[in-house]
């Protein structure tokens, strides 16, 4: 089935859906990782977007049962320029053509995949429309200009949890309170959250309790944790003014660690804006510096945003920072228990080189509850 795509400035890519009929509108942008398409399709961050593969032939070792990392898939719509429907891996279950058109998620294939990304570098991540039923490009150009973009938005609203619950045996639990004499106790604010991160603190031994993001800081600190987590989450961070609150009215009392949108949130808090990136840094090898030790790590990423790092006061020091372009990556306050960084150290999909920031807010948390952290 043909399908159109008609991007913000006229530019327009013909391809075949591999899902059946539809048409959707969202930002689009490239992702360079090469494999970990389930994570990259389940991510919250990505609602909002039309996510397009670098990597030519997707689909090889099909989907399974154990790598979501949330309950749906997430993007607007999937473009590749190759799809395999003939999967072969041991854990696999279905295909992922099958898998989009169970949940509704449009799949376009023989695109030339390669021509959008040298676009989008060019031009910058912008408005798209896909459709397999409107293929007059004018027409569906009208439409796509029509469409909310991502600037502006409050994306975090839609993907954030209804209610409280609790992460055990990395299964979602329904809500019940900390055990006094369990592992230390962290409050995770879900602003659309990927699951490693869950499990990579649970298997720290950390008991957790995740929430809404509209949740107040009143009620957080109502639980006793001692430690708070701001999760990655979709959309312009400049809207979710309701969080960045949150996190100023957290602000030294207790440990934070921030991941992504999360990092955002708390250098708002701090005082900083953020801006759009030109087309953002979405792959698994973006290359990042750790300014204290000199390491490279190399990093999953996923954003288009990005805080202002001149506008941070001096209290806060910068403490990675990415080589491809030099924006800031990673901040950490000089005196209050807090750190966070741009990129994605639960990976999923990507390398491990960062896991050890997870280890860092355990080792906060520890040497705060102890009255011995600075
Ligand atoms: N992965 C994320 O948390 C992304 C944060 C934000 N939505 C951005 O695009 O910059």
């Amino acid at each position: 089935m043909k399908a159109l795509i008609v991007l913000e400035d006229g530019t327009t890519f013909w391809g075949k859906s591999f899902t059946g009929p539809g048409e959707v509108f969202g930002e689009i942008v490239f992702n360079t990782a090469m494999t970990g398409y389930q994570e990259i399709l389940t991510d919250p961050s990505y609602r909002g977007q039309i996510v397009t593969m670098t990597y030519p032939l997707i689909g090889n070792y099909g989907i399974n049962d154990e790598d979501n990392e949330s309950l749906r898939i997430q993007v607007e719509a999937f473009v590749v320029r190759e799809y395999q429907p003939f999967y072969s891996n041991w854990r696999a279950k279905r295909s992922l053509g099958d898998w989009l058109k169970s949940q509704g998620v449009l799949g376009i294939e023989q695109v030339d995949t390669r021509a959008i990304t040298r676009h989008i570098r060019l031009s910058g991540a912008m408005k798209a429309g896909i459709s397999t039923e409107d293929l007059n490009p004018a027409s569906l150009l009208e439409k796509v200009k029509a469409a909310p973009g991502l600037v502006g938005r409050d994306l975090v609203k839609e993907v954030t949890c209804k209610k409280p619950y609790r992460w055990v045996n990395g299964e979602i639990k329904e809500f019940f309170p900390f055990n006094p004499n369990g592992g230390f106790r962290v409050v995770v604010i879900d602003c659309g959250l990927k699951f490693n991160q869950l499990r990579l603190m649970e298997e720290r031994g950390l008991q957790l309790l995740v929430v809404p993001a509209t949740t107040s800081a009143e009620e957080i600190l109502s639980y006793e944790p001692d430690g708070v987590f701001f999760s990655n989450g979709p959309g312009d961070p400049a809207a979710v003014p309701y969080v960045v609150d949150t996190a100023k009215k957290l602000l030294g009392k207790k440990p934070i660690f921030g991941i992504c949108l999360g990092h955002q949130m708390i250098g708002q808090a701090l005082g900083a804006s953020t801006f759009k990136l030109k087309f953002g840094h979405r792959g698994a090898n973006q290359p990042v510096k750790d300014l204290a030790t000199g390491r490279i790590e190399i990093t999953s990423q996923n954003h288009g945003f990005c805080v202002r790092q001149e506008e941070l006061p001096k209290e806060v020091k910068i403490s990675h920072i990415n080589l491809n372009d030099g924006t800031l990556e990673g901040i950490k306050h000089r005196e209050l228990p807090l750190f966070s960084v741009q990129y994605h150290p639960e990976n999923a999909p990507g390398p491990h080189d960062s896991i050890y920031l997870f280890d860092r807010f355990m080792d906060m948390i520890k040497a705060f509850s102890e009255g011995k952290y600075q």
